[in-house]
């Protein structure tokens, strides 16, 4: 890895704001590590359910923890008749993420956490319901069926696919959607997860922490980076298209979504994982246009800007490519960092003080208030 950028204050940038034991970004390994182990390993090695587990639980299961925990979460997938209606109300053009926020927050209403010795089991019910919530709303206003969200698919990735397609997935995609899963689940300070710290440092509950980090995270800077960047590629014709559309692009000092980051300076270590993916997605599917655009534009914006994709802009034609609507990519992510953000707002909550910075005024000097017959 090279050393972290250099950065200036603006944003927080390059300033601790806090000790984490969770997980490191640009720092060792491939650049990601999640307690300890590698990102790269666990997406090779493990399952998202094990990766879960090792990030609420500390330590990666044994099979009879692992069998355990699948089952729980299993049995978790059902929704409240009263979550169920309210979901049922919610107009088809409404965002998606808009639909996970309420959700969410419905769901603190129905089955409140009342204190904090419920967080596990708090956190497991929302790791479980996510994609419920998503797929209940999206084929009730878009295809008018009341879908039975309790399926008997071993892993949330392929319940997920299952009840957006109403079969299940195939294996190829079962696997995309679990190694995508893993690869979203954890990433240190990020403005969602630092959404969460600090609602959860006024001591506040799990779904308002995970109610404002996916608020968070629907913003285009942040997860909803994914759906920008399919609107970005899916019209482009071949190599040649993408890059007079992404040369015009920089021309005008437009943002290209699902480049750049924050904290890694030469690449994301998560995209070298989902492109290989998308690239066997293309051959299976048939169709490599989206794939090779992809390509192109990676390669142009190094070459112009310096810029990398980041974990991302590969996933818009890997998630397009299992035909997953456009609207539902940010959803996805929200059903992975859940694990992430619960397992920050139990550590905030296990060494806290309330996160309040200072500012530097820049406003008016001290005046009087002249009487308002006067102004
Ligand atoms: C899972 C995730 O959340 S990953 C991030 C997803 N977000 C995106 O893909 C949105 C596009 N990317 C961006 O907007 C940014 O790269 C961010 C928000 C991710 C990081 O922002 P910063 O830390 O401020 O970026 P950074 O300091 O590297 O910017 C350096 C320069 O590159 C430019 N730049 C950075 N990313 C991009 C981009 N995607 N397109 C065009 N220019 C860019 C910046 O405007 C800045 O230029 P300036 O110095 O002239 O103002
Ligand atoms: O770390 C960040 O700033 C954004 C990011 O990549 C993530 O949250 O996965």
């Amino acid at each position: 890895m090279s050393e972290g950028k250099k950065l200036s204050g603006a944003g927080l940038r390059g300033q601790s704001a806090g000790e984490t034991a969770l997980s490191t970004v640009g720092v060792s390994g491939s650049g990601l590590t999640y307690r300890g182990y590698d990102v790269k390993d666990l997406g090779e090695n493990a399952t998202f359910e094990e990766v879960a587990y090792l990030i609420l639980y500390g330590e990666l299961p044994t099979q009879a923890q692992l069998d355990a925990y699948k089952t729980k979460l299993k049995g978790l997938r059902g929704l409240p008749q009263a979550l169920k209606e309210v979901l049922e109300r919610i107009p088809a053009d409404t965002h998606p993420m808009d639909v996970m926020r309420t959700g969410c927050s419905m769901l603190g209403n129905l089955e409140a956490e009342h204190n904090f010795s419920e967080q596990s089991e708090i956190t497991d019910r929302l790791l479980a319901a996510f994609p419920s919530i998503i797929c209940y709303w999206y084929r009730f206003s878009h295809d008018g069926v009341r879908i039975d969200t309790e399926t008997d698919d071993d892993q949330i990735g392929a319940h997920f696919l299952h009840l957006l397609h109403g079969k299940a997935p195939s294996e190829l995609h079962a696997k995309v959607m679990d190694v995508s899963l893993i690869l979203y689940a954890e990433h240190e300070f990020n403005a969602s997860t630092f959404t969460a710290r600090v609602c959860a440092s006024t001591l506040s509950d799990m779904h308002s922490c995970v109610t404002g980090a996916i608020g968070s995270l629907r913003g285009p800077l942040h997860g909803g980076a994914n759906e920008a960047a399919m609107e970005l590629i899916q019209d482009m014709k071949d190599e040649a298209d993408a890059r007079d559309i992404l040369m015009g692009k920089l021309e005008r000092k437009d943002k290209i979504m699902g480049f750049g980051h924050a904290i890694y300076r030469d690449s994301d270590p998560r995209n070298a994982i989902i492109k290989e993916w998308s690239e066997k997605l293309a051959a299976a599917n048939g169709d490599d246009r989206l794939y090779r655009v992809s390509v192109a534009c990676e390669a142009l914006m190094w070459e112009q800007k310096k810029l990398f994709c980041n974990a991302d802009f590969f996933h818009a034609s890997a998630y397009h490519y299992m035909d997953i609507p456009t609207k539902l990519f940010t959803p996805i992510f929200v059903c992975s960092r859940v694990t992430g953000w619960a397992a920050h707002v139990m550590e905030q909550r296990s060494n806290n003080r309330i996160i309040r910075p200072s500012a530097d005024y820049v406003g008016v000097a001290p005046r009087k208030v002249v009487p308002i017959a006067n102004r």
